[in-house]
């Protein structure tokens, strides 16, 4: 365990650590982040035993780290600094090799069997064995920045101290090296202490983090307490948002660069409306959250289409044939939002605000041949895909918040069931009142610009609007498809 306990450091008569008081347990990942100048380093310098304090203690395991003698303390503890003296012309096996230093009893004694064991695999771990005959001068930044990870490693320690250690390295040498310490800190109880300059690294690896500004802490705990959005955004002075991550249960860091293009506008939607397909094309991106065939979840995009199939549509791969489809069109997937449908476009619904309302573009099409009651469909058989489907679209030009998409989802799916319950919409199998067909989609897009939309929920200003306008285009388009349907 390593406790510090009311910490100064001075350089001269500046003071860049101010009395600072934290422990670290063994086996802990632990992170020290905080803009340039902060103290980072002059603080995990004095952990070293590089730089002493002008005031408190540093204990390693209940002992004042003065009292240790430097071959002890090298066996304890390895650094790996921010920068390292690399003009040596050393072989890699014998950089490395240097690390088992602190565990010979004298130079003469040569290398054991037990300490070439121990450069092999700390070579191997850091993937750098392959470079062993060669010179240290010759490797890239980050292949020199592996070998003196293998050199720390191959002291053995149970602290490892490292400034900036993902510094030079790619992505997947990063996220390889910080594994390997999060792995090593669980199974070996090794404490790990690093400082950090990707608050997103820090939030991914490490148990707790400690926020220092101008020498002081302003946050020690669990990357989730310390990285919140204003507490960063005061430190840093640039604007960022939280988010979570979509994997694991660790907050997501975003920075949002100032934008110099133009926002998306509804006066600016191309529509294209054939029998294949209703086509909306936007020069500028729109932020989506969508349950479609392509470009689910949330999203940006520019092109949307809502795809006529034939109701005994089947593909294997649904996402793949729908793919295709798109490229054979000339347009990417990958950039592209795509819905399908059985019902005939000719009979959909587009609808625009009232000038005084929030602005906002509907498109509904409406088959209803599969509809659903939701209160009577566990009495149902398991789910046959079958295109019998509503697809809405709503476009707004506005900045809404996450919580504002739910709400407008939930908006739009009362208004829709409304309308289905109003034009008397039957489930088949149980003969009650649908609220939708089992294939249902909704998009929900938003310039992110201009006014600021906080809710969407059905008695708010955007959310009135949003459900005026999906409740009467949900039933425009449902007569047009029942008078169809009984003409042929
Ligand atoms: N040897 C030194 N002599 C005098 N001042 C120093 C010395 N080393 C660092 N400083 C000063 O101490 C302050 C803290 O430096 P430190 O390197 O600890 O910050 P840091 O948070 O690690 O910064 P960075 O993120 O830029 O690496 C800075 O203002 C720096 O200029």
């Amino acid at each position: 365990m390593i406790t510090c306990q009311n910490i100064t450091i001075q350089y001269g008569q500046e003071k860049v650590v101010n009395n600072l008081s934290f422990e670290v347990n063994q086996g802990e990942m632990f992170g020290i982040i905080g803009p340039n100048g902060s103290g980072k380093t002059s603080l995990l310098k004095a952990i070293g035993g590089g730089i002493i304090p002008k005031e408190g203690e540093i204990m390693i395991d209940h002992r004042d780290l003065s009292a240790y003698q430097s071959k002890e303390l090298a066996r304890k503890l390895a650094v790996l600094p921010q920068e390292s003296d690399t003009a040596f012309s050393y072989s890699v096996w014998d950089v490395v090799a240097l690390g088992r230093y602190p565990h010979q009893k004298g130079w003469l004694q040569g290398i054991s069997k037990r300490d070439e064991d121990m450069i092999t695999q700390a070579l191997l771990q850091t993937d750098t064995y392959q470079f062993r005959t060669k010179p240290l001068q010759q490797l890239s930044g980050g292949e020199r920045q592996r070998v003196l990870l293998a050199r720390a490693l191959a002291q053995e320690p149970d602290i490892l101290l490292l400034d900036e250690p993902t510094n030079h390295l790619d992505i997947s040498h990063q996220m390889g090296l910080l594994n390997s310490l999060k792995q090593w800190s669980h199974e070996r109880k090794l404490t790990v202490i690093a400082v950090l300059h990707d608050l997103n690294m820090a939030s991914l690896y490490c148990d707790r983090v400690l926020l220092l500004n101008e020498g002081s802490s302003v946050a020690l705990g669990t990357p989730v307490d310390v990285m919140e959005e204003k507490q960063l955004e005061g430190v840093y002075q640039t604007s960022l948002q939280r988010k979570e991550h979509p994997a694991v249960p660790s907050p997501l860091i975003t920075f949002t660069p100032e934008r110099t293009e133009d926002f998306a506008v509804i006066k600016d939607l191309k529509v294209e409306r054939l029998h294949e397909w209703i086509k909306i094309e936007s020069s500028q991106k729109w932020k989506t959250l969508s349950s479609a065939v392509i470009g689910a979840g949330f999203r940006w995009h520019h092109q949307f289409v809502n795809r006529h199939v034939d109701k005994n549509y089947s593909a294997d791969n649904v996402e793949m044939e729908y793919g295709q489809y798109l490229r054979e069109k000339g347009l990417d997937p990958n950039d592209t939002l795509g819905m399908m449908t059985a019902a005939f476009l000719e009979d959909a619904s587009i609808l625009i605000s009232k000038p005084s309302s929030p602005a906002i573009y509907v498109m509904i099409s409406a088959g209803v041949s599969n509809a659903v009651d939701a209160a009577t469909a566990h009495q149902q058989a398991d789910w046959i895909p079958v295109m019998g489907t509503i697809n809405i679209w709503v476009f707004i030009e506005g900045n809404l918040p996450e919580a504002a998409y739910i709400q407008a989802v939930m908006t739009v799916t009362e208004a829709k069931a409304k309308a289905l319950h109003d034009e008397h919409v039957i489930d088949s199998v149980s003969g009650t009142i649908a609220t939708g067909t089992s294939t249902d989609s909704v998009l929900i897009a938003s310039s992110q610009s201009g006014v600021r939309y906080p809710y969407a929920g059905t008695i708010t200003p955007l959310g009135k609007e949003i459900a005026r306008l999906v409740y009467k285009g949900t039933r425009d388009a449902i007569k047009r498809n029942k008078i169809r349907r009984e003409s042929l």
